[in-house]
């Protein structure tokens, strides 16, 4: 069995059900969110209420909005059990946001730059079984705004990044798992 898994996809590909598939065997299971959430967003708390519906009863949630909870739970998974991280694009948003990167700023890069070493040093080291979800981007057409090219850019290779220290890789296409580790 792969120990560190890497699923990928595009919006709506079926990433989170296909990661979700992946340790349906297992219990219980902890599932780490890193979307941050947002009251005043009816569509996106909906989003998230489905999400939460079709979970185990026994899996156990970290919200982990805080990008700096990530490297805690991977470096201390609760009981040890299985981690599925859900996602890694809005992890890096709020590692963009946070360091207050969108314009660009090299010191707000070094600072996005160091966080995203210390998650891939996390993720290397993780001892428990770990599924990672991340949004593959960079198929479309380049984005017309800055922030948009930056976020499709950083995205990029953070994945690569994951994709090294990852044993299994999965492109998910239309609902369709392409294995390419
Ligand atoms: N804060 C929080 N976010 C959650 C929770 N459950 C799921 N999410 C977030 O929901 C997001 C996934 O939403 P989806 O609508 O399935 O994503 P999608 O990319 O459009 O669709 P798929 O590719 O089909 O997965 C991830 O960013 C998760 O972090 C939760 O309990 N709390």
């Amino acid at each position: 069995m792969a120990h560190r898994t890497l699923v990928l996809g595009g919006a709506r590909s079926g990433k989170s059900a296909h990661a979700e598939g992946l340790l349906a065997e297992t219990d219980p299971v902890t599932y780490v969110a890193t979307s941050r959430r947002d009251p005043s967003d009816r569509e996106w708390t909906e989003r998230i209420a489905e999400h939460v519906a079709r979970r185990p009863d026994t899996w156990r949630t970290v919200e982990a909005g805080d990008p700096g909870e990530l490297r805690r739970v991977l470096a201390e998974p609760p009981d040890g059990s299985p981690l599925l991280v859900d996602d890694l694009a809005t992890w890096l948003t709020g590692v963009l946001d946070d360091a207050g990167a969108w314009d660009r700023d090299p010191d707000a890069l070094r600072r996005v730059s160091a966080d995203a070493d210390a998650l891939v040093g996390a993720v290397r080291t993780c001892r428990a079984r770990l599924v990672l979800v991340s949004a593959e981007v960079g198929l479309g057409i380049v984005p017309a705004t800055r922030s948009g090219r930056l976020f499709r850019d950083e995205l990029g290779a953070l994945n690569a990044r994951l994709a090294e220290v990852c044993d299994e890789v999965v492109l998910l296409v239309a609902g369709l798992p392409l294995r390419l580790r």
